[in-house]
């Protein structure tokens, strides 16, 4: 893919996608970070913008609906027939958010045993975690966290941001899954995950991307990871003042816990 190709009109963002579920979301302000607008307004947001791409993994059980899940969002397209990722894939999807160009790439990993060696060499320098489990199968739930423990084994469990995501939602009555979606939100908050339930079946004919929730989730994923990054890059930059502390992964999850409670720089 051409990465200097315009961003389509339907890759942008000038709002904060907002959570599924207030229990489970790694944080719940209704707009970006101050200093994050702020600062894409002044364009002072380093490197993240047209030549910084950032990361995603997606991992989880075989069969769960991975590769459904990302074609679904950067293809629109859905495959009934399952064909098992052998090793890794990966899809660069460009948007542009508050007026800065962002990239994500998506790795999508395989999650049959004897491939899980080969796709575990991909999951370094990830910026997001998106581990996937079937609403209808309560065993794939149970192995997410043995999914996370593997991530981690690479990544920085404090400035990684974690997504678990409940799949096939089309499959079950809304009793089962209100039942599932009780353990599910345990598991999220043990993990400090945000929470999603997607089906990349259903809502074929909505456009621009069709399936249930997944234009939603795969918003809500690059607008935290680009309010992480921007936020991570003010940091760096040296651009905070003294005591104006900002933590990307705090203890609760929450991306703003510890921002400063002092008047931002460049902020009425
Ligand atoms: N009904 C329904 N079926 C789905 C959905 N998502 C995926 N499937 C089906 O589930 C099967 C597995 O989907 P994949 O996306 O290939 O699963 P995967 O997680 O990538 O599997 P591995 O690559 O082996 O790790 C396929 O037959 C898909 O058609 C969904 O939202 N609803
Ligand atoms: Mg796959």
């Amino acid at each position: 893919m051409n990465i200097l190709a315009p961003v389509r009109r339907d890759r942008v963002l000038t709002e904060l996608p907002q959570y599924l579920r207030k229990e489970a979301a790694l944080h719940v302000h209704k707009d970006f970070h101050p200093r994050v607008t702020c600062a894409c307004q002044e364009h002072r947001t380093g490197t993240v913008g047209r030549f910084k791409i950032s990361k995603v993994i997606v991992v989880g059980d075989l069969s769960v609906g991975k590769t459904c899940l990302i074609n679904r969002f950067c293809k629109d397209t859905f495959d009934k027939n399952y064909k098992a990722t052998i090793g890794v894939d990966f899809e660069m999807e460009r948007f542009e958010v508050l007026g800065v160009p962002f990239s994500l790439q998506l790795w999508d990993t395989a999650g049959q045993e004897r491939f899980k060696c080969i796709a575990s060499t991909y999951y370094r320098g990830a910026q997001a975690i998106i581990i996937v489990f079937n609403l209808n199968d309560v065993t794939s739930l149970e192995h997410t966290k043995q999914w996370l423990a593997d991530a981690l084994k690479e990544n920085d469990p404090s400035s990684v941001l974690l997504f678990l995501v409940g799949s096939k939602k089309d499959l079950s009555t809304p009793a089962q899954y209100m039942l599932m979606e009780k353990d599910a939100l345990k598991v999220a908050q043990e993990m400090k995950a945000e929470y999603w339930a997607v089906s990349s079946l259903t809502g074929l004919k909505l456009l621009p991307v069709s399936g249930e929730n997944v234009r939603e989730f795969f918003f809500r994923v690059t607008a935290l990871t680009f309010e992480a990054n921007v936020l991570a890059e003010l940091e760096k930059s040296g651009s905070r003042r003294i005591g104006d502390v900002i933590r990307i992964n705090s203890d609760d999850s929450n991306l703003y816990l510890t921002a400063s409670k002092k008047k931002p720089m460049c902020c009425p």
